[in-house]
């Protein structure tokens, strides 16, 4: 049978006192793009550092492609994009993805990868003096170059502006349309959204939540309408059928949950017709990720 492309099993990750990963199980199907979620702190980059070979670990089973990470048959057949460094600061950035394409095989060629991502104009310029999201691009050309199986990028889109986003989305939608398998992390929902097959939301070093985006975010859809802050939701519940849920957040902000049918918004609209209510922006709208994601891992700041 096919090894997936990561199997991580039971995996520890502790710096001093502090305990980076947690005993996170998690594993990232062939051919498929496995977007990681998670607060700030949660352990992604520190699991993926893992995967890739740069960092130890204290207990737990770590696969990639079948095999240890760090083994030396892995350096052709996987591709890494890093949050940051890793690349000379004086080499120009033509000259950096020339030398990571001598390491490979069949490399892409290095000028269509420049034009790809906007840095033709750019391939004479030192690392040092690109901008951020240059930069950015350029370390996703490097991790694609060789062609790999699997491809790590950690916060690939992370200060890019919306062109050079999309750039990103389209690389990556290419990538899995080519069978490579892709295991990204993000703190863009909507990014994960339409690029992940699996999504796995890590909170504290474990995961708390994974799926397709679609089954993380359910059938079930909502009546979300702005209006003045304070409203009694025990009376407007009070009208709704049972079983029904109705909150405020944040301020202003109203969500109702429950089988929503034009039943229930008829209600909802009688109700606040009758308090002398003004709605605004009232959709039928189904959960975001981020909905999902805050629920999950609440709204205290990390
Ligand atoms: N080199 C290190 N030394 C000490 N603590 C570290 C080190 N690297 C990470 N940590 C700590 O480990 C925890 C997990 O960090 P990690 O970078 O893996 O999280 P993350 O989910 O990638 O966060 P972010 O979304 O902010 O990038 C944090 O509490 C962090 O402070």
């Amino acid at each position: 049978m096919i090894s997936p492309a990561v199997e991580i099993t039971g995996l520890v990750k502790r710096y001093g006192r502090t305990t980076a990963v947690d005993g996170l199980t998690l594993r990232c199907a062939r051919g498929e793009v496995t977007a990681i979620l998670g607060p700030n702190g949660a352990g992604k980059t520190s699991t993926i550092e893992i995967c890739e070979g740069f960092l130890r670990f204290d207990a737990g089973s770590v696969r990639v492609l079948g095999l240890l990470p760090g083994d030396p048959s892995l350096r052709a057949r996987v591709g890494v994009m890093p949050q940051s460094g890793g690349v000379p600061q004086a080499i120009r950035a033509g000259e950096w993805l020339r030398l990571v394409s001598r390491f490979h095989a069949h490399p892409l060629p290095a000028a269509a990868l420049l034009d790809r991502l906007g840095l033709t104009e750019h391939a004479r310029t030192p690392f040092r003096r690109l901008s951020g999201g240059q930069q950015q691009r350029l370390s996703l050309a490097a991790a694609v170059i060789g062609r790999p199986e699997l491809v790590f990028l950690d916060e690939p889109t992370a200060g890019l502006d919306p062109q050079a986003r999309h750039a990103c989305w389209e690389v990556v939608g290419e990538l899995r349309a080519a069978g490579v398998s892709v295991v990204l992390t993000t703190h863009y929902m909507d990014e994960a959204e339409k690029l992940a097959d699996h999504v796995v939301i890590i909170d504290r070093g474990r995961v708390v939540s994974e799926g397709s985006p679609a089954a993380l975010t359910g059938a079930e859809r909502q009546l979300r309408f702005r209006a003045r802050p304070g409203l009694d939701l025990d009376e407007l519940l009070a009208a709704l059928p049972a079983g029904s849920a109705a909150k405020e957040s944040p301020a202003g902000h109203y969500i109702i949950e429950g089988l929503v049918d034009p039943s229930l918004l008829a209600t909802v609209t009688a109700w606040c017709a009758t308090e002398g209510v003004t709605t605004e922006d009232l959709s039928i709208e189904r959960r975001t990720l981020e909905d999902v994601f805050l629920e999950l891992t609440g709204r205290e700041l990390r």
